[in-house]
């Protein structure tokens, strides 16, 4: 049984010395692969979703300010020491121990358990190095400035030291983020240095529960009480999709400026003390930088949404709040649950091969953060989470929650894959000679209709084929695709690393590089639409397919069923008898299937023939004995499923 903060505390010598002799027996933690001064050389993450761990040192007097001993009868105060609850076994790997203090009645124990994820950050990591590691080393900074979309999650129990982090985070994209912008502007206008190449505008909302408020707007509206009176943001979907909260989108054209907006809408963020933090967020403050490329103007913006999530509380955490803090804190669990689940699955997506079902909608944070998760969407994206623990070995428990909050996030190795069946409207079964031909005829319409338009010349449609090989597209196609690329490969590029391509590719009768910037970005834009619209093809025959084999499942085995009991014990139509079946069965097919899968076709087979098979011996009814194993089996799984859901409700 684990011991609680205050028994911890006055047995702190105990969990210490038992503590000092497992550090005894370990080896040395083992560091990073590259250092850090080389992330910026080295090449780029691929995985679509990569989490962090990561822990502080104890601050001064915080130990004695939070936790409590309670002294034997007779006995002086004992003094409240400083015990580390973490260790970092492993950088990367990330691999956090948390020692768990507990008590049997052989006397106290102290367990260790280990959790792993992509990086684990230690007390002496700096933020710098954090943000190397997750901004540099998964290039969002690129993938913003591409179109995509870059997202940095901060989780953990109250003053882990999430806000510490995230405003770290903020401040180097703020001081990189321009100087990353004149780069790839430069390449993009290959030296025509064209000014203002992207338009950066940045939205601050607050979300507190269900109430969304903006940050940038200033707090000087106060009621009776003297609260501050923000108005509600709605959040929904609009009839195109989009989730496009009314905040106020300020446009920012240098660091300092954007430095500046950060600073002062977090300054109207909305904080408590809580039994564990002073200046605790009782809210989430998600910060989008939206970036416009003005020089492509049908590419998507690029955003890189930066979110300090509020801090998980436990129950006992909490409970001394008022009843309003006590909502909002199980508000702000609950929109936790549901991020867990949409990025479990997006995690569990990339893993698998097909489709899974993403619950983004069930939830305003989740909504807010569409862009990562909506399998429609063809915006490349990343998320890094970085889940923060306690150093406090009296925070152990709470540590243990937060890290096996994180750790499924953890994207495994796509399975892998054979090739496609080729299909000629699905781009990823393209040979290089279909991506070749492909490409020449679609910049050959957009140079053929951009022809037409100036010279006002009346090509006739069919004369098209013929045009093509006398055309002079102003690009050497054999260069956007050279031998050995498919259209698979184009379709992996950013937008802006296509257009770059075919920059590069152009010729010396090129003309206004502007066009063939657009016609480039035209180009890639329809060869994305028909790769979506090829996945979504591939999906919605999937999910057919899903529903056929369970509603087979479940109409075989009864068709099986109501027979063996017609002919063997009832004496009745096998029609009849799967009537009965249906009738009978108040519960919905769909919840039958889970629970068959639970169990096991085979235990679940096996447990009714059992129970009928006892009815026919003690001659008791067959129909009801059939029914009672059923109704047991069904108990026992949802039993489980409450218990699973529980158990996953308490982790945070
Ligand atoms: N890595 C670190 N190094 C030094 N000090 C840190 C570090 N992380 C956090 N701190 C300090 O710990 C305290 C709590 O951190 P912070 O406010 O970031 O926690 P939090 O998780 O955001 O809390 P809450 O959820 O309650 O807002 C702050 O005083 C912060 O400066």
């Amino acid at each position: 049984m684990a011991t609680s903060a205050t028994l911890t505390t006055t047995q702190l010598p105990h969990f210490r010395s038992l503590l000092e002799e497992w550090l005894a027996k370990q080896p040395p933690a083992t560091g990073f692969s590259v250092p850090f001064e080389d992330i910026a050389k080295t090449p780029k993450v691929s995985k679509d979703v990569v989490v962090a761990f990561r822990t502080r040192h104890p601050l001064p007097g915080e130990a004695v300010g939070k936790f409590q001993s309670t002294p034997a009868d007779g006995e002086d105060d004992v003094p409240v020491e400083v015990c580390i609850g973490i260790t970092v076994k492993s950088a990367e790997p990330g691999v956090f121990v948390a020692h768990v203090p507990g008590m049997k009645w052989s006397g106290f124990t102290l367990t260790h358990k280990e959790y792993i994820a992509d990086l684990a950050f230690g007390p002496d990591t700096t933020n710098e190095e954090v943000y190397q590691r997750t901004v540099v080393a998964n290039d969002l900074l690129h993938l913003g400035l591409s179109g995509g979309v870059g997202c940095i999650l901060a989780y953990g129990q109250t003053s882990s030291g999430k806000t510490y982090t995230m405003e770290g985070i903020e401040s180097r994209i703020a001081r990189d983020l321009f100087d990353a912008a004149r780069v790839v502007g430069n390449r993009l206008s290959y030296g025509q240095n064209e000014a203002d190449f992207f338009e950066f505008s940045v939205t601050f909302l607050e979300l507190q529960g269900k109430h969304a408020t903006d940050l940038v707007e200033p707090n000087d509206k106060v009621d009776a009480s003297g609260n501050v009176v923000r108005k509600d943001v709605a959040i929904h979907e609009d009839k195109a999709g989009n989730v496009k909260p009314r905040l106020i989108s300020t446009i920012v054209r240098t660091s300092t400026e954007l430095e500046e907006l950060i600073t002062s809408s977090l300054s109207h963020r909305r904080t408590c003390a809580t039994l564990r933090n002073a200046a605790s967020s009782r809210s989430h403050a998600v910060l989008t930088i939206h970036i416009k490329n003005k020089s492509l103007p049908y590419t998507e913006d690029g955003r890189l949404i930066l979110v300090d999530l509020a801090g998980s509380e436990r129950y006992e955490d909490s409970k001394a709040h008022d009843k309003q803090r006590m909502k909002e804190s199980r508000e702000n669990n609950e929109s936790l649950m549901n991020l867990k689940e949409s990025v479990r699955a997006k995690a569990k997506m990339a893993a698998e091969d097909g489709f899974v079902h993403i619950p983004w909608r069930s939830n305003k944070l989740t909504m807010l953060l569409k862009p990562i998760f909506d399998v429609e969407s063809r915006q490349p994206s990343k998320a890094v989470i970085i889940a923060h623990v306690s150093p406090h070995i009296q925070d152990s428990i709470h540590s243990t929650n937060t890290l096996s909050y994180a750790t499924p996030f953890r994207t495994v190795p796509a399975k892998p894959r054979g090739p496609l069946a080729y299909d000629s409207e699905d781009p990823r079964t393209w040979d290089r000679a279909q991506t070749h031909a492909w490409l020449t005829s679609e910049f050959a319409k957009h140079t053929v209709a951009e022809k037409v338009q100036e010279e006002k010349a009346d090509f006739a449609a069919n004369a098209l084929a013929s045009l093509n090989e006398r055309l002079d597209l102003g690009l050497d196609i054999d260069k956007v695709c050279p031998e050995g690329y498919t259209a698979r490969n184009l379709g992996a590029l950013y937008t802006t690393e296509f257009v770059e391509r075919c920059l590069a590719a152009r010729t010396e009768r090129t003309g206004d590089m502007g066009i063939l910037k657009n016609r480039a970005a035209e180009v890639i834009g329809q060869l994305f639409y028909l790769i979506m619209s090829a996945k979504t093809r591939t999906r919605t025959q999937i999910m057919k397919t899903r529903k056929k084999v369970k509603m087979q499942a479940y109409g075989k085995f009864f068709v099986v069923r109501a027979f063996t009991l017609t002919c063997e014990f009832s004496g009745e139509a096998p029609k009849r008898a799967v009537g009965y079946e249906d009738e009978d069965e108040d519960d919905d097919p769909m919840v039958m299937i889970d629970a068959m899968e639970y169990h096991t076709l085979e235990k679940w087979d096996t447990t009714i023939a059992a129970a009928i098979a006892k009815a026919v011996e003690e001659k008791t009814d067959v129909r009801e004995a059939h029914s009672n194993a059923t109704k047991g089996l069904m108990e026992a799984w949802r039993v489980d499923v409450a218990r699973r859901q529980s158990e996953s409700k308490a982790l945070i």
